[in-house]
């Protein structure tokens, strides 16, 4: 077991799926913002999947804040969630769909009723409590999205690609309201991507998926200016 204020430990993990195989033995420290990043079909959703309790383990544990989540269901996790689709209920009001992130029965106390109006304000979405997502663009669906995480206030938010259907500039707006809501919660963050600009606009450390192993955390802006082999030959 790794030292230090470790959020997420993965041990000799191995994950098989069918041919597929990922080995990942890493940890991440409470607090940091980690990009995943590699080649195509490399395993990087697969990773998430694994660590967010979707994809089941052929070896090895997983352990959040010391508390061994192997075999726990997603919802156990203590852990956020966003993926690039699906996040927001289509019937739910703006409101209601960050309200789930404090209750899943949706019967909120006043308390947590204006806590709710506080995080949309704090992500840009103040006035837009009773439109159903339908009714939001995407730049906004996403900021409800993450309101919704904010409120959670879990130790660790997993994001997998969510933002690759917004343009350069609002995906970089919302990066930085990532950043923004791990910050006020003291969050760390896994997040997936497929652009080296992000990973220099966003991210502390690199996990580089590669050739059938999720390598452990490296230093961002050290990794990106001098490039491994491998790393390099993927990022052109
Ligand atoms: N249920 C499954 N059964 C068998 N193989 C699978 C299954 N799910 C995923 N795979 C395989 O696992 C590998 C990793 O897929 P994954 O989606 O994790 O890659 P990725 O790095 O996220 O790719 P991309 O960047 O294209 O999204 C792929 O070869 C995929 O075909």
């Amino acid at each position: 077991m790794p030292g230090g204020d470790v959020v997420l430990y993965l041990n000799d993990v191995l994950i098989a799926l069918g041919d597929f195989t990922l080995r990942a033995d890493l940890s991440v420290p409470a607090g940091r913002k980690v990009a995943i990043i590699g080649p195509s079909g490399a395993g990087k959703s697969t990773l998430v999947g694994a660590v967010a309790g979707f994809v089941p383990l052929a070896q090895g544990t997983v352990t959040m804040q010391g508390r061994d989540i192997t075999h726990a269901a997603p919802d156990q996790r203590g852990m956020a969630m966003l993926f690039q689709d699906g996040n927001l209920f289509p019937h739910l009001t703006t409101a209601q769909n960050v309200g789930l992130g404090l209750r899943p029965a949706l019967r909120l106390t006043a308390d947590e009723q204006s806590q709710v109006r506080d995080a949309l304000a704090r992500v840009g979405l103040a006035g837009f409590e009773d439109r159903k997502p339908a009714n939001l663009s995407g730049g906004q669906q996403s900021r409800a999205a993450l309101a919704r995480m904010l409120v959670q206030g879990k130790p660790l938010m997993l994001l997998d690609e969510p933002f690759a259907a917004l343009g350069p500039a609002l995906r970089d707006e919302m990066l930085d309201l990532v950043a923004k809501v791990a910050a006020d919660t003291g969050a760390a963050v896994l997040m997936v991507t497929h652009a080296p600009q992000d990973v220099r606009r966003f991210a502390d450390d690199v996990i580089f998926v590669d050739a059938g192993t999720a390598h452990a955390p490296q230093a961002a802006g050290a990794l990106m200016d001098n490039p491994p082999p491998a790393l390099k030959s993927y990022l052109g």
